[in-house]
């Protein structure tokens, strides 16, 4: 390269060249990467961007960073710097209502714009990083997500990877979303939707103690952006907790909660009532950790779930796994319930 003092050493990566530079010989370069300083607790980011041209100012900077030697890129046609590999894959991968941010020490990052469901194609995530020499990290499927949160970063991980790597994952995402009709990393919005809430247990309905569950599902559904539009007790009573489902039905609301009552005990009604209302049970028992005793079907086509006690004091339980879903205008069956034994031992 014009310009380079003669005693630089090279390698050859793919077809392109990358020399490496005297800290001190490099006034004037211009950087080929992102350079990272790390302070432990204090700091972790780019200390200098790419393409800065160094001037003698940063020579002290480099050193205290450890940096003896600089890199200088040559860059074949047919190769791709970090930072455009990066970015040409998130561009692949990611669909509606994300957006991609800006390359980072050869990273970008895919994230959400607004509150919803995150979609992410496992095998599209497990494919690419089967092709090596780039790697794809992401957020579990069904993720809920804020404005803003990671979905997924896509890295290079030499500083130059050959383009058909790139290619590669262009096409594999290129096949799912004609497959799909969807990107493999997208975000769904929840719907608004409107539930009737039962509480049962005797205690609560004969004022013994104050009710602690209707708080706490109401703060669960909006914070998703849906509501209970009424509440209503009932003691552990069979023939009432059915009526009340009735009555819930009858006002045409979008899903029904009924609480309490779901274990083992004589005066556990819940179940039997839920099933005695019409309900198609898709299963009672969720092989999650909290909430096991989890109830969930449908009546007349309308989400009904039996909650456990531990959904009023836990904060993430198999309702928080499962109302998402129901949100986003999924049709819940047997298989999901069944895959969430899996990495569901959360705690109990
Ligand atoms: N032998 C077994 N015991 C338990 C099992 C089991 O499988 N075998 N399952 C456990 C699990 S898991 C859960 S979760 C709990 C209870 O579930 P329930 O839905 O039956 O809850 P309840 O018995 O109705 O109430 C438990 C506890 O919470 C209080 N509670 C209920 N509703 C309210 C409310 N609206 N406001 C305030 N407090 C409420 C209730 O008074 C009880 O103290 O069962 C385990 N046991
Ligand atoms: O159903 Mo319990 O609901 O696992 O803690």
């Amino acid at each position: 390269m014009p310009g380079l003092p003669s005693d630089h050493r090279s390698t050859v990566i793919g077809s392109s060249l990358l020399k490496e530079v005297m800290v001190e010989d490099a006034v004037g370069m211009v950087l080929a990467h992102d350079l990272t300083q790390i302070v432990p607790g204090e700091f972790k980011g780019r200390l200098f961007r790419k393409g800065h041209v160094v001037v003698s100012e940063d020579i002290p900077k480099l050193k205290d960073i450890g940096k003896e030697n600089l890199y200088v890129i040559e860059l074949a046609p047919t190769d791709l710097h970090e930072d455009d590999a990066a970015l040409r894959m998130a561009a692949a991968l990611g669909g509606v209502n994300t957006t991609i941010g800006e390359p980072h020490e050869g990273k970008v990052s895919i994230k959400s714009d607004i509150l919803g469901i995150a979609g992410i194609a496992r095998e599209v995530v497990d494919e690419i990083n089967r092709l090596g020499e780039i790697a794809l990290a992401s957020v579990t499927n069904h993720r809920v997500v804020f404005p803003g949160d990671g979905l997924a970063a896509t890295r290079a991980i030499p500083l130059i990877v050959p383009e058909h790597k790139v290619q590669a994952v262009e096409s594999i995402a290129g096949d799912y979303r004609k497959r799909h009709g969807i990107a493999p990393i997208s975000v769904r919005p929840f719907r608004l939707m409107k539930a009737g809430l039962l509480t049962t247990g005797s205690e609560v309905f004969s004022g013994r103690i104050a009710d602690k569950f209707g708080p706490a599902v109401k703060a669960k559904l909006e914070a998703l952006g849906s509501e209970v539009a009424e509440q209503r007790f009932a003691p552990d009573d069979r023939h009432i907790i059915v009526n009340e489902i009735h009555y819930f039905l009858n006002q045409g609301y979008d899903m029904i909660l009924v609480t309490g009552g779901m274990s083992v005990d004589p005066d556990d009604r819940t179940p039997g009532a839920i099933a005695d209302a019409g309900t198609d049970i898709v299963s009672y028992g969720t092989p999650m950790l909290p909430g096991s005793m989890l109830l969930f079907g449908y009546i007349r086509g309308v989400p009904i779930f039996g909650l456990p006690g531990c959904v009023m004091h836990d904060p993430y339980t198999s309702f928080d796994v499962l109302l998402p879903r129901i949100l986003a205008g999924d049709t819940v069956v047997k298989e999901d319930i069944v895959g969430m034994g899996y990495g569901g031992l959360h705690r109990c």
